[in-house]
């Protein structure tokens, strides 16, 4: 029914009835709302208001639809317009999904605008983590200042956020390229990891800030640095939210554990470490998840982008049956379909907080060419953008990391732009910024 011209059109507000006459002109176009579209807008918010006390709007719809409708085939729009809250939204669509013996198809033809359901004062704290050690690229150290040199901070006010500012390793010594700490290789039988005590004293400051920020109820956007800070961030962000579900947006899985990893770089660990898994290897640094209050489970999460899974994490995948969605499905399903699918899978109440743990090389390197692990084949920009802007309109997105820029990666002034201009649209986008 969907790519049929639609023979009644409903509108829900006086601005999209004129919308609604537009685009079909030969449509028979009524107004939603008893009374609705006649009278006084507050008027009609009363009527709106009144209806839904006394769930009196279903049968006010199903009157209408068979008063005008007698022809099954018939197929109906409903018109919105730009400004009206996605709740509004959503109970309209769960009001018309209600109605499922009338054989008429539902488009809510809108462009919402973003709410917070957990953060309905708009606070966001952004938590700078600029940390290298979890791979051998000197520079993604410097992504947190690139970004906020960008604009970041102005930007996320400009879309209405009381933003603050959390440095949690500064003056720690722990911000500093690779080649300017001393490397450590830590091994044990089969297992391997590098760095294992500066990443773990890192790790543990940004968990404790993520921790306290999101208790506090403010938004907790983590700008990397590299992405082993995804275990602080899951961590501390499950601590205060346990029933929370992750989106991780990657080329890679970095689900490596001590005995799988083939480079031993802990930006590969991250989702490992926040689900315990193969515990017994881990060094004595990582101590501190222990006093995570909440693991990661294996149906909380869920994969998008990804493209380059090593051996042993692909095995990891199906023994926990994670849900993957590689670049394969991406392609094969459209991103739309792909976001769906996997939000219902990890949240299939759509009511728990979502965590969205964003690395740039997700997107393609002609997108984000300046990171440390570039793999072909990625992303699009929009089909980058549409995830955050999905999770954001569902109204519960809740905590956002943006990691793997590192500007000494750019050959040219144009790449570091638009690595760090990438990183800046997902955390706009992901905060309310919409097209129109
Ligand atoms: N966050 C990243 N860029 N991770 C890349 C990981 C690459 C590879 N799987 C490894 O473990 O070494």
């Amino acid at each position: 029914m969907d790519d049929k011209k639609p023979n009644v059109v409903l509108y829900i507000s006086l601005q999209s009835r004129c919308l609604a006459k537009e685009a079909h002109p030969s449509a028979m176009v009524r107004s939603s709302l008893p009374g609705g579209g006649r009278g006084h807008l507050l008027a009609g918010r009363l009527v709106l208001a009144l209806t839904c006390l006394l769930s009196f709007y279903n049968f006010y719809l199903s009157l209408l639809v068979t008063l005008m409708a007698t022809d099954p085939s018939i197929s109906i729009d409903i018109y919105t317009v730009n400004g009206l809250s996605n709740n509004t939204c959503n109970w309209y669509k769960r009001r018309w999904n209600s109605l499922s013996s009338f054989p008429y198809s539902l488009q809510l033809i809108m462009e919402t605008q973003v709410n917070y359901n957990f953060y309905p004062n708009k606070e966001v704290t952004i938590i700078s983590a600029p940390f290298s050690a979890g791979q051998r690229n000197g520079g993604v150290e410097k992504g947190p200042k690139y970004l906020l040199k960008h604009g970041l901070k102005e930007d996320l006010e400009a879309l209405g956020w009381k933003v603050s500012l959390e440095e949690p390793l500064k003056g720690s010594g722990l911000d500093l390229p690779p080649s300017e700490t001393s490397q450590e290789i830590f091994e044990a039988g089969n297992s391997r990891m590098r760095n294992p005590t500066i990443v773990g004293q890192a790790t543990e400051k940004i968990f404790e800030t993520v921790k306290s920020v999101a208790h506090k109820k403010v938004f907790p956007l983590t700008i990397g640095g590299d992405h082993a800070i995804g275990m602080s961030t899951l961590a501390g962000f499950l601590d205060a939210y346990p029933d929370a579900c992750v989106l991780w947006i990657d080329a890679h899985a970095d689900i490596n554990t001590p005995d799988t990893s083939p480079s031993g770089n802990l930006h590969g660990f991250p989702v490992s470490f926040a689900m315990g898994l193969k515990r017994d290897l881990w060094h004595k640094q990582f101590d501190w998840l222990d006093n995570a209050k909440t693991k990661l489970l294996a149906n909380r999460i869920a994969y998008i982008g990804l493209r380059d899974v090593d051996a042993g994490e692909k095995v990891i995948l199906r023994d926990l049956g994670i849900a993957a969605y590689s670049m394969y499905h991406v392609d094969k399903y459209g991103i739309a379909k792909v976001v769906e699918m996997a939000l219902s899978k990890i949240n299939p109440s759509g009511k728990s907080p979502v965590h969205i743990s964003y690395d740039v090389d997700a997107l393609d390197p002609l997108f984000t060419p300046a990171t440390g692990t570039p793999v072909r084949g990625g992303l699009t920009f929009r089909e980058g953008m549409y995830i955050v802007e999905a999770v954001a309109e569902t109204g519960n997105l809740a905590a956002l990391d943006i990691v793997e820029c590192n500007p000494d990666l750019a050959i040219s002034n144009v790449h570091e732009f638009d690595t760090i201009a990438a990183g800046c649209a997902i955390a706009k986008s992901a905060l309310g910024e919409t097209l129109v």
